[in-house]
């Protein structure tokens, strides 16, 4: 009601986007294919991945959301075209301009074909601040860019914020196998990939295929015993702290081992109980981005879960850019929660303690 036509958008953006990333050398599987020129380091002191795939999913998914939203317009996005403009990223940018044209004509909506400017223009229309006024889309072009070069988990994650709430999310997962994946199997390789989930303020969570049929509502696992309990975190583990998970999932009982994955996959799976707990505890000094759970953490909290920081307060998403956190995020189902959150504070409590 309420979002509909900004959902319907957000679904068409999303989803030609994932189409992108996975079309890049042909069909499924492609992201394996990556020339080594696809890939860059951004700038800076982390110089985190980059590949013409991130860029040109946010080039897609800003000019998608503009054209059907003429008129007022603002954008929160990770990537930028500092780097694509320095000398030199000619032919990257040529690359990224083809493959946008390519899912455009593949779509065949708009009728047009966008110059290397209009692409690098798209890019840079994601610099907005966000913040508590008005409606900002939330992106991150492919959330989990290291799964991606690596060919496991990533998601094209795409959010929009009214006064500072998160009122819709879109997780396209297009490597995400469609039935629940598991400590035994998290990879499925002979499962058929490619989920959407979408969800809407007040109307649930919902998954579909990524060609847009076969659409289920969803909800979180009703787990109550911890032993029975899975967790989810990242794969790398300069991105969240492995053993202090497994401290917290040993005081709760937790009986299983992590599942660990890349990108807001990992809400996308919980949002369809694949597992019960996801507990993400970055290093000292890092400061969480928005769009990195925006799209994730409503998916989770319209199927019926609770995602909060470290010290059991709900995100927000009303402060620009950046998430104002106490020390990490936990994601679990309403029963299994109070549980969890002692577990936190009590492991938190013995990893401050001095060693003797
Ligand atoms: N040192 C760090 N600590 C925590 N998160 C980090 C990090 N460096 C990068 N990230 C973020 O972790 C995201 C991936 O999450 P995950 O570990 O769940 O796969 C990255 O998103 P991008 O891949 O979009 O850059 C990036 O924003
Ligand atoms: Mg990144
Ligand atoms: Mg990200
Ligand atoms: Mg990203």
């Amino acid at each position: 009601m309420a979002y509909d036509k900004e959902l319907a958008a957000a679904i068409k953006a999303a989803s030609l986007a994932a189409r992108l990333c996975r079309g890049l050398c042909g069909f499924q599987k492609v992201q394996k294919a990556l020339l080594q020129s696809d890939v860059r380091s951004k700038r800076g002191r982390n110089k985190s991945p980059v590949t013409v795939a991130d860029y040109g999913s946010q080039a897609l998914v800003s000019f998608v959301l503009q054209q059907e939203f003429p008129g007022e317009f603002s954008l929160v996005a990770e990537e930028d075209s500092i780097d694509l403009r320095k000398d030199g990223g000619g032919e990257i940018v040529e690359r990224i301009t083809k493959l946008v044209n390519e899912s455009l004509t593949s779509d065949g909506s708009y009728g047009v074909s966008l110059s290397s400017e209009d692409v690098l223009k798209a890019i840079d229309s994601g610099k907005s601040e966000g913040g508590s006024q008005g409606r900002h889309w939330v992106l991150d072009p492919i959330d989990g860019t290291k799964g991606f070069v690596r060919g496991d988990q990533y998601a094209v994650a795409l959010a929009l914020l009214d006064r500072g709430n998160v009122v819709l999310g879109v997780l396209a997962c297009p490597n995400l196998p469609l039935t629940s994946i598991s400590v035994a199997h998290p990879h499925s390789p002979n499962n058929e990939v490619g989920c959407l989930f979408f969800a809407e303020v007040g109307r649930g969570t919902y998954m579909q295929l990524l060609d847009g049929s076969s659409t289920v509502k969803v909800q979180v696992s009703a787990v109550e015993n911890p032993e029975e309990a899975s967790f989810f975190e990242s794969y790398e583990s300069a991105h969240s702290m492995h053993d202090l998970s497994s401290l917290i999932a040993q005081k709760l009982g937790v009986k299983a081992a992590p599942i660990r994955m890349d990108s807001q996959v990992k809400y996308g799976a919980l949002s369809r109980g694949d597992g019960a707990i996801y507990l993400r505890f970055p290093r000292n000094g890092y400061r969480e981005k928005i769009w990195d759970h925006a799209a994730g953490s409503i998916v989770v909290t319209e199927a019926g879960g609770v995602v909060t920081d470290a010290a059991g307060k709900q995100l927000d998403f009303s402060k620009g850019k950046y998430l104002d956190l106490d020390t990490g995020i936990i994601v679990s189902n309403q029963k299994l929660m109070p549980l969890l959150f002692d577990a936190v504070r009590a492991s938190l409590a013995e990893k401050a303690k001095p060693q003797p």
